[in-house]
Parts: C-alpha cells; structure tokens; sequence
C-alpha cells in the first residue's frame, strides 16, 4: 500500500498564564491509502490537538506533514482551500459544525459548489446520490439539520465529508456521542464506503473498544507521545505500554473470555 499521510516529528507546546502543556510531544504517524489507523488516549493526551493541526486551525511549533506527496503544512490560501477537498473531517458535535436552520440540502450542497464537483444543474441529483449512500431517503433533502437525531446528523456529516471526493477522513470522536445500536450502524457504513473508495481513516477515540471495531493499526497517546503503535489486535491483546494496558482495563469485554 502506498503512503498517505506522513506525520514525523510533530510538537506543540501551549503556554497560557506562566504554564506550559507539551500537547504534542515528537509525534510521528503513517496512514497508508486505504486503511484506517485508530489514535487513542485518555483525555487531555493530546488527540483534538493533532485534528487541529491536520486540519491546518493551529501551527505546530515543529515537524512536518506530508500528505498526497505534499508538504501539507506549507500550503496556504487557494491551494491550501483546494488540497482540503482530499483530507476531510467528522466530528463528535455536529450540531455546532453545522448551522441548525440550514437544510441537509444546503450542508450537502456546500462542498460540492465550493470544490467545483457538480455545477448547479446535477447539484440536487449528487444531493441525493450522496443522502442513498449513507441511508438517508432523498426526501431529507429539504429537512433541516436540527430536525434530525444525532445518528442521522452524523450520516450527514460522513456524507457531507465524502461530498467532495477525498482520499482521507479524520474522525474525531465521530460515533462517541451516540447509543450503541446507531454507533455499530454509522461504524459499518465507515467500513462499507472505505471499501467502495479505498478512504483512508484516522479514527480518534478516546474509547479502545470503538477503535478496535474499526482500526487496522491502532497508535496510543499519552501526554502529547505515541507511547505505543502496532496491528489492532496486538495493541488490544498484548498491550505493552501503561496507557494502553490502562484504556483496555477500562473496556472488561476485551480482556474477559465469553463463557
Ligand atoms: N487552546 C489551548 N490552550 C491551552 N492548553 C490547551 C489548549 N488546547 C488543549 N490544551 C491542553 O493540551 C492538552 C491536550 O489537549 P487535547 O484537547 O489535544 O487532548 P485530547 O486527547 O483531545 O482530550 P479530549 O479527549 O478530552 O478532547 C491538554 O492538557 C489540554 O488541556
């Protein structure tokens, strides 16, 4: 498989008020076109930090990132806007992504325009292309987002984030918000369309059961380091670091046997 996402050396230290937080400590991460690398840790470990920082909303103090071959980190402005249509992001809070009064169509319709993939003319039909992909009925379409419950919302978001035709997602903490039943849904439609464009995911969570649902290699991260990197079930089966050997206790069905 070929390399995606490069990710080497990657630091970022937030100073407020006299005191210092090493968020990301020499952070360094491959994903490979295709698969999906699961990132978790406790809370505060720094995962949001690095979301942030491929997402381009803070500058990390040092290391680099490569992505599709570019240097991802120097690319600014127009070419900046136009790369974004490759690497795209779901969140846990898509109420507060998207604006509540806006219709699913509008939400849809956005990345399409803004990334050129449909003129206004096959907009409506790629709407609808798009709500069938993530077993939404085209009637949706017209429904605005804050009629919508949580697992739907986040169909939205997933097709919303496929709209303009990426080879990357990031998910941060994309199915944590939601019952168990909607998440097990919302994770095989991840697992289906993955399949159908070869996406590749960065899956974050803090919950190493969801992540070991989904990830071909899981990375764990403890105050701002990767404190451990390996095949999904090794990580679960054999951890090797406290971080990881505490986040498996914290989850009982994985260490505990059926009867
Ligand atoms: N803007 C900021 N200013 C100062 N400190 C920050 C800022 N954002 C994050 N931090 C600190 O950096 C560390 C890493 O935070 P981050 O949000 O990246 O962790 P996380 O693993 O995503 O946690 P959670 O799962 O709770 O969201 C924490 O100690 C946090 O308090």
């Amino acid at each position: 498989m070929s390399e995606l996402l490069t990710i080497d050396g990657l630091s970022k230290t937030y100073s407020t008020t006299g005191r210092h937080v090493a968020a990301l400590d020499n952070v360094s991460l491959r994903i490979a076109a295709g698969e999906t690398l699961g990132l978790v840790g406790a809370s505060g470990s720094g995962k949001s930090t690095l979301s942030r920082v491929l997402l381009r909303l803070i500058e990390p103090d040092s290391g680099s990132i490569r992505f599709e071959g570019e240097d991802w980190l120097s690319l600014r402005g127009a070419e900046l806007r136009r790369r974004r249509a490759r690497m795209q992001m779901v969140f846990q809070d898509t109420l507060a992504a998207f604006n509540p009064l806006a219709s699913v169509a509008s939400v849809l319709g956005d990345p399409l325009r803004i990334h050129g993939i449909a003129n206004s003319k096959q907009r409506l039909t790629e709407i609808i292309t798009l709500l069938e992909r993530v077993g939404l009925p085209a009637a949706f379409a017209s429904r605005p987002v804050y009629t919508l419950s949580g697992g739907q919302r986040q169909r939205v978001a997933i097709a919303r984030a496929i709209a303009p035709r990426p080879s990357l997602l990031v998910l941060d903490e994309a199915v944590s918000a939601l019952d168990v039943t909607i998440r097990g849904r919302i994770l095989e439609l991840l697992v289906a369309l993955q399949r159908e464009r070869g996406l590749a995911y960065l899956f974050i969570s803090h919950d190493l059961a969801v992540v070991r649902a989904i990830a071909h290699r899981i990375a764990v991260m403890d105050a701002g380091q990767i404190v451990e990197e390996g095949p999904a079930a090794d990580v679960v089966t054999v951890p090797r670091s406290e971080a990881a050997r505490r986040l498996v206790a914290a989850v009982p069905r994985l260490v505990t046997e059926p009867d």
